[in-house]
């Protein structure tokens, strides 16, 4: 049966006397894939924080994986988020090989130094690697490799410890086209397979949105303007109000374009 692995009750964060995040309700069950869309500074990053238990509410409750922030010790609780982001790409030494980038992981660190790894995580990190079509990159530097194929990298190094809760911080960031789409079709046939954690995605762009996904929470200005599943929630009038111009949404197969009307 499905667990909650995020519940916020009214949840706000404020800033300098600014509400970042403004009285938030949402729950993600362990089954459920959701995307995050919202204009720039719509508090999309802050909330992926708080999911991360990087950050505590200044109002409100939050739940993670059904323990309460405040209430537990969040480094017993990080190691089963997985999280992906720019800013914890930035922590991996550009010298590093894909497959210590992707071990190190199951240790909480970047850069490895002494530690000596067990068999056990050695094959898991090739697995992980085959898994996000990194075969024949292990030796690889992390600074050598194209943008997309860095992306996956994070990815693979995020899943390594088989977390319970995956966050991706715009992951297809600029990538172009073919990079764009192999990570969408990869992540696709990842959130498909039931024995995938529950995901939350930020993205900018509903073509970013794979194939799979369940769920879509829409922000603006630190409020929810719509949260559900995807065909209730992301339609053409939730992006009009999410980002107060108008938007002509059109779905095909399982895939979404967002234009101006
Ligand atoms: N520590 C802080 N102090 C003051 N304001 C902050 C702080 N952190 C974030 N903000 C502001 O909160 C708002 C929401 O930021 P956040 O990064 O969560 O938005 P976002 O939806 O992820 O934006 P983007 O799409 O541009 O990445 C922004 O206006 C940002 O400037």
């Amino acid at each position: 049966m499905a667990s909650t692995v995020l519940q916020f009750r009214d949840v706000s964060v404020v800033r300098d006397g600014n509400s970042i995040l403004d009285d938030v309700n949402w729950s993600v069950a362990s089954d459920e894939r959701w995307v995050v869309l919202g204009p720039n500074g719509a508090g999309k990053t802050t909330l992926l924080q708080i999911a991360a238990a990087a950050m505590h509410p200044t109002k409100g409750e939050a739940a993670v994986l059904e323990e309460k922030l405040g209430k537990t010790d969040v480094f017993e609780l990080r190691p089963m988020i997985g999280f992906a982001s720019s800013a914890m790409a930035r922590k991996i030494p550009r010298n590093e090989t894909v497959i210590d980038t992707v071990l190190t992981a199951a240790y909480s660190v970047t850069g490895r130094w002494n530690e000596e790894y067990e068999e056990i995580d050695i094959r898991r990190a090739q697995r992980v690697l085959s898994e996000w079509g990194l075969d024949g990159f292990a030796d690889r530097r992390f600074g050598s490799l194209s943008d997309g194929e860095q992306k996956r990298v994070q990815i693979a190094r995020s899943v390594m410890t088989d977390p319970e809760l995956l966050l991706l911080d715009e992951p297809a960031a600029s990538l172009d086209l073919g990079a764009r789409e192999e990570l969408v079709g990869l992540l696709g046939g990842y959130a498909a397979s039931p024995a995938s954690p529950a995901i939350v995605m930020v993205t900018h762009h509903v073509e970013e949105i794979p194939k799979g996904f369940t769920h879509a929470l829409l922000l603006s200005g630190g409020g929810v303007v719509k949260a559900g599943p995807l065909a209730e929630a992301l339609t053409s009038e939730s992006l009009t109000e999410a980002f107060g111009i108008p938007i002509s949404l059109t779905e095909s197969n399982g895939r979404y374009v967002a234009r101006a009307e």
